[in-house]
Order: structure tokens, then C-alpha cells, then sequence
């Protein structure tokens, strides 16, 4: 998907809402572990319950390579069910020497059509550039993250900026940014006018709303662009709401309520 695509669907929205699909076979509601594919059936019913709200859908690529080979069956049939104008992220953190990169890009550019990965940009330019050559595709990079042990090297000195104030201006002039977005976690919220004024142009991926603890007026508020620029990742704050028969229709509840949030920055 394109950039042009992506700030369509968020304009008719009025939504910056990612859902995150971490779904965990240990905390689904005990009435789908009869099915044959418990882990679908759950994604499908949340993909029902929130597309109307929902700009894009991350499938933390964790919780389904847990399951070894069933876990990818689960993740393929999650991405072929998502509707094709929604933005997908494959949530995998990757990031290798130049011909393994190319590998992973093809695995989730490819054999699994993602519209993005997650990238760890530990590595250097040659670790990025193979996610950064497939048309309408994108490598979403590791910028400030949400977690406190972004503090232990991103939160660091480097000369005289932080290393992750580096890294963003480094790995922005690897691409452009119509085919590289950053994540900045919502908890770091000091930083988030400052991130934004050194990349006024980029896309966000925005996680650490809801159960970490950031919230989507003070992310909207700071780092939202002409295109929308953002997308405020939410998992466990829908997916996980209710753990009974009614979890869809919380999930719905929930997604309703972040697009209602989102909705008065349009
Ligand atoms: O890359 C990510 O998506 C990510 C980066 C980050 O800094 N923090 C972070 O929480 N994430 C992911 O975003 C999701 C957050 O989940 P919830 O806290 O349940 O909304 C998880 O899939 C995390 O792996």
C-alpha cells in the first residue's frame, strides 16, 4: 500500500487506529479452543468486530511462530482475512547481514504480502536497504521505543545527541518516508513533539497506548501530521477486554471509543 492509500483510508476513517492482533492461545476465551484453528477464529472475530474503526492490523509475528508451524498457518489465514484497503504490519524485529534481510523481505513482502515490517536497525544501512526495494512496501524502524530498556542504549549519549535521535536522522536518509515509517512508543511522551519536529514527514507506529500506559490525546496531539502521520497501535486494550462470548463486541466497544478519541483531530 501506498502512502497516498494509507492517508485515504485514515481521512475516511477519521482514525489512526492499529489493531494489534497478539493473540496468545493462553488468554482466548475458552469457548473457541474447541475449534479446529482456535487462534483464526479469534482473529476473525476481532477483524469483524473492528475494521469499521481500524486504519491497520499488526500480527505480532511472536505469538504465532510460538506455535511452530500451526502458528503460521493461523498468521497466513489472519492476513489473507484482513480487508485489502487495511494497512498490515508484520510485527517480526528483523534485521541481518545483507543477504539474510533479503531474505526476511521477501518472507513478508512476498511469501506473506505484508504491506510492512518491523526492522531493528542495530545493524547499519546494509541490514535495512533489502526491506527498503519492493514497491508499496515498507520498513517500519526501531526509533524510540516504548519499553523502560529503551533507556539502557536509546536514551544515551552519542556525541552531542542521543543515540536514538541518530539513529532517526541516520536511517531516514537510507529511504524516504514513502517506504519508511519509525516506532515511537506512546510512554516516552516527553519526546514526542521533539521526535516529530525532527521528522515532520515520516509515519509513526505508535504503540504503548492502553495497558503501558500512553494515551491517544497526548500522541495525537504531538505527532500528528498532514497525512494523519501516525498509527496508534493498541493490542491487549481491544483484543483482550473480555475473555468470555462477549469479546468481540467489547473489542468493538473498545475500537469505537480510541476512534472516537481520534476523531476530533480530524
Ligand atoms: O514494534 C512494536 O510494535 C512495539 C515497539 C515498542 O516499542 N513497544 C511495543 O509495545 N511494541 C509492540 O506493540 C504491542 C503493544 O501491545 P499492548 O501493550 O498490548 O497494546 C506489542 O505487540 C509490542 O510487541
Amino acid at each position: 500500500m501506498n502512502r497516498a492509500q494509507l492517508k485515504a483510508n485514515i481521512f475516511s476513517k477519521k482514525s489512526v487506529l492499529c489493531v494489534g492482533l497478539d493473540t496468545d492461545l493462553t488468554k482466548i476465551p475458552a469457548h473457541l479452543l474447541k475449534e479446529e484453528d482456535p487462534v483464526f477464529a479469534f482473529n476473525k472475530a476481532i477483524i469483524d468486530a473492528t475494521k469499521d474503526q481500524a486504519v491497520s492490523y499488526k500480527i505480532n509475528t511472536a505469538f504465532y511462530e510460538a506455535q511452530g508451524l500451526k502458528g503460521w498457518i493461523s498468521m497466513e489465514k489472519t492476513l489473507n482475512y484482513i480487508p485489502k484497503d487495511i494497512f498490515t504490519i508484520a510485527d517480526a524485529k528483523r534485521g541481518d547481514i545483507g543477504n539474510t534481510s533479503e531474505q526476511y523481505a521477501r518472507t513478508f513482502f512476498h511469501t506473506y504480502p505484508f504491506d510492512s515490517v518491523t526492522v531493528a536497525p542495530y545493524m547499519g544501512s546494509d541490514s535495512v536497504q533489502p526491506f527498503l526495494k519492493f514497491e508499496d512496501k515498507w520498513a517500519i524502524v526501531l526509533g524510540l521505543t516504548s519499553n523502560a530498556g529503551s533507556a539502557d542504549f536509546q536514551l544515551q549519549p552519542s556525541g552531542d545527541e542521543l543515540m536514538y535521535q541518530k539513529v532517526l536522522k541516520t536511517v531516514a536518509s537510507w529511504g524516504t518516508p514513502e517506504n519508511i515509517m519509525f516506532v515511537i512508543g506512546a510512554t516516552r511522551k516527553e519526546q514526542l513533539q521533539e521526535v516529530r519536529a525532527l521528522l515532520p514527514h515520516h509515519f509513526f507506529l505508535v504503540p504503548g497506548v492502553g495497558t503501558q500506559g500512553g494515551d491517544v490525546d497526548t500522541v495525537c496531539r504531538n505527532t500528528m501530521n498532514e497525512d494523519g502521520g501516525v498509527l496508534i497501535n493498541v493490542s491487549r486494550g481491544i483484543i483482550y477486554v473480555a475473555n468470555d462470548e462477549s469479546f468481540a463486541d467489547k473489542a468493538h466497544d473498545a475500537a469505537v471509543q480510541y476512534q472516537k478519541e481520534m476523531s476530533v483531530f480530524f
